[in-house]
């Protein structure tokens, strides 16, 4: 257990010191573009095992897999895709009159959609993409996800109607997306979460490509005070931290007792739960313990983090949403568990860990969308426009850009 002081003097965000897989994954991205589908099927036998195969999933397949699988599960599916879709379409922004200057908006062209594959499957994460792409009109999306591809991914692929899917996953899976390779279409923009190799290769290739944000490894920061049901909360840091050895936790509590009740439970419920092994190394490595002295210090904790979620279980956890201004999610009370944001309430669950959420919202429909300007200045308008420019151009010394501007001060041939 910590107090909020020593908290903040030893924390780092997740990812800041990742120095030493940036290397390594920097040289895996520079084999992709230099050798192409050579170097996938390598890497793949490397990462993924020695008859693990890099190819194109055809439409017939993902048909097969989305009738393959329970009816339950595929009822599960359709459901969540509308609830996603309800909200997704209730935000995408709306294009506004087209006079004077103004946005246009315009759909991505190509997408590529990470969807993780290694330590768990992800058929709602293809969901919490496609949608919102296909939301904003995005006609073309390409699919990663390691290999062999899991049934019920595959099936979520089917029923979003992704257009190309590869079982090509880690930094070579979003090398390909950046880049290309003789069979993999280069996109224009990459989207999805992944493991700290996938966040750290989607930084490196950020600039030749867009990335939606950085969305690595699970976060989660929950705060509790007495009134708090112990039971809940233990389960729902389990819930984060048996995504990955690398997950964070973080529990902070306004009372000592409940600290130490929540905490207790968790290492209870690990020692059963079936991926005990990842969420006791994930418990024990990155999660800390936080006695806060008041309301507002858990507030001021929660916006230090910026984690990706943050859950909210105290008696007056409605009054938190105004004061939380850096949270990927925030999950207001003890019927709102952060699990629930990860299949079917309709935000998207990819979001930015590592403390971008101090700059960087969640996914979004938006995300799939550019608002270009259009600059349309008529004659009559154009000399108090001009008027403005040119002494700024003249201090920057830039002559031209005054000459350019002057020389239609008089008029010409041009309305
Ligand atoms: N932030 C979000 O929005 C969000 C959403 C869902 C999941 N997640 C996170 O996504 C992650 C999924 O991770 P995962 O591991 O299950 O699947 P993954 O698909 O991200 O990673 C598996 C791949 O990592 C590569 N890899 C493994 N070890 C490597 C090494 N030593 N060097 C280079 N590459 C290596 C392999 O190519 C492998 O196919 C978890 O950390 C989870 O918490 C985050
Ligand atoms: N909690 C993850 C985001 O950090 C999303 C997810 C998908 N499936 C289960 N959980
Ligand atoms: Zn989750």
């Amino acid at each position: 257990m910590q107090t909020a002081q020593q908290f903040k003097q030893s924390y780092r965000p997740a990812g800041q010191d990742d120095y030493d897989i940036s290397g390594r994954v920097l040289d895996i991205i520079r084999d992709v573009r230099q050798n192409g589908d050579a170097s996938l099927a390598r890497y793949t036998k490397q990462f993924d095992g020695e008859n693990a195969e890099v190819r194109e999933i055809p439409a017939d397949e993902l048909k097969a897999a989305f009738e393959s699988i329970p009816e339950a599960l595929r009822d599960a599916l359709i459901a969540a895709k509308e609830n996603i879709e309800a909200y997704q379409s209730k935000i995408k922004w709306q294009p506004v009159e087209p006079e004077g200057f103004y946005p246009v908006l315009h759909p991505i062209g190509r997408v590529g959609i990470y969807v993780p594959g290694g330590k768990a499957n992800y058929p709602s994460t293809v969901l919490m993409t496609a949608v919102p792409a296909k939301v904003a009109g995005v006609r073309c999306i390409t699919v990663v996800t390691p290999p062999p591809g899991n049934p019920a991914t595959l099936a979520a692929c089917h029923l979003c109607g992704i257009d190309h899917v590869y079982t090509v996953g880690g930094v070579q899976g979003i090398a390909a997306l950046a880049y290309g390779t003789e069979t993999i279409g280069r996109v224009d923009k990459i989207c999805g979460p992944g493991n700290a190799y996938v966040a750290m290769a989607k930084k490196l290739v950020y600039g030749d490509v867009g990335i939606d944000s950085v969305a690595g490894p699970s976060e989660l920061a929950i705060v509790v005070d007495k009134s708090s049901n112990a039971e809940w909360a233990a389960l729902d840091l389990l819930a984060q931290a048996e995504h990955d050895e690398q997950a964070r936790t973080y529990l902070i509590s306004l009372d000592q007792e409940k600290l130490e009740e929540v905490g207790r439970l968790a290492d209870q419920f690990a020692e059963e739960a079936p991926r005990s092994e990842i969420i006791k190394k994930s418990l024990a490595d990155n999660h800390w313990a936080i006695l806060a002295e008041n309301r507002s210090e858990a507030v001021e904790l929660l916006n230090f983090i910026a984690p990706e979620h943050a859950a909210v279980q105290t008696e007056d956890a409605d009054s938190y949403a105004e004061d939380v201004t850096h949270a990927g999610a925030l999950f207001v009370g003890g019927y709102s568990p952060e699990a629930i944001g990860d299949y079917s309430a309709g935000p998207s669950h990819v979001l930015p860990t590592g403390g971008n959420a101090r700059f960087q919202s969640g996914l979004s429909v938006n995300d799939f969308l550019t608002a270009n300007a259009v600059i349309r200045v008529d004659r009559a308008d154009y000399r108090r426009y001009a008027e403005a420019g040119i002494p700024i151009a003249r201090a920057e010394e830039l002559y031209a850009h005054a000459a350019s501007m002057e020389a239609r001060l008089n008029g010409g041939n041009e309305d």
